[in-house]
């Protein structure tokens, strides 16, 4: 069979949006969160490969701080990346929901699937990343990986902001067997995500991650089981933990 009667390859319909230009504020003064190091290597990067590691995603968009665009893909261009993912970096917003709009309308047409990854959950393993973007393959518009909880929750009336030391009554317990922590990569049908984006707007009203904002237009959102290295590196404590997780896999398995 001649080069020209060979059939296309199928079109690459996967892409990952990483937000990545928060300041990271909780986890204290510093470079952007995104680009603090661990393990010597900026948390972007492990997010990115955490993302590329899945032979579904063709394409990874990093949404970088706008101060900060030249940098990372600086960043991008100097550390070894899969050769078969394309990666594009473009400004992020004052808001992560902002960030995430932004790195929507930079994708492509062929894309159909999307995933919306913090560059704060650098150590996703690729199972949890394959077992999202299988659950919307399956047909389902929203998916978001989830584990149950440690701690029992209680919902209260929030103090006021100018009085931090008040004590804060409770409302509710709500019954923890029927709550989920949630991480990301979050999956969708790109259609899904982006009429939420144009139905709910870029401040979300309050929504603090993307299924949220689909939950409000009515749509289907189901969870799969997320992982415990899936945290999200917010406070001075989670970068010692994911140091920890990370020397470990450096010892058992070279990563
Ligand atoms: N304007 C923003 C705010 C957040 N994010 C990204 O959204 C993800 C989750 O946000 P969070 O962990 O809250 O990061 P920060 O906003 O940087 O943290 P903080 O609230 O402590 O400043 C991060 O990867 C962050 O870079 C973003 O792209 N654009
Ligand atoms: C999207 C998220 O990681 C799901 O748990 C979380 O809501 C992000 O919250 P943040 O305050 O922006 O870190």
């Amino acid at each position: 069979m001649s080069d020209d009667s060979r059939p296309a390859p199928p079109p690459a319909r996967t892409a990952a949006v990483i937000p990545a230009a928060g300041r990271g504020v909780r986890l204290g003064p510093g470079a952007p969160k995104a680009l603090r190091p661990l393990g010597g290597t900026p948390m972007l990067i492990h997010a990115v490969r955490a993302m590329a590691a899945s032979r579904a995603v063709a394409l990874v968009v990093v949404v970088a701080p706008p101060a900060e665009v030249a940098e990372v893909r600086a960043l991008l261009d100097s550390h070894a990346l899969p050769e078969r993912t394309e990666f594009l970096v473009v400004p992020g917003g004052g808001t992560r929901q902002e960030s995430v709009r932004l790195g929507l309308d930079a994708l492509p047409p062929r894309i159909d699937t999307v995933l919306v990854h913090d560059a704060a959950r650098p150590l996703v393993p690729v199972d949890t990343v394959d077992a999202v973007i299988d659950a919307v393959r399956a047909g389902a518009p929203a998916v978001v990986p989830a584990l149950p909880l440690a701690d029992t929750v209680k919902e209260v009336e929030p103090r006021a902001a100018d009085r931090p030391g008040d004590p804060e009554p409770v409302v509710a317990t709500p019954e923890r067997a029927r709550l989920r922590a949630v991480q990301t990569p979050q999956g969708f049908r790109r259609d899904t995500l982006v009429h939420a984006h144009d139905t709910v707007g870029v401040d979300g009203e309050g929504a603090t991650d993307c299924a949220g904002m689909v939950e409000r237009t009515g749509a289907p959102v189901v969870l799969v089981p997320g992982h415990e290295e899936a945290f999200k590196v917010t406070r001075p404590l989670d970068l010692v933990l994911a140091e920890a997780v990370l020397a470990r896999r450096r010892a058992n398995d070279g990563y």
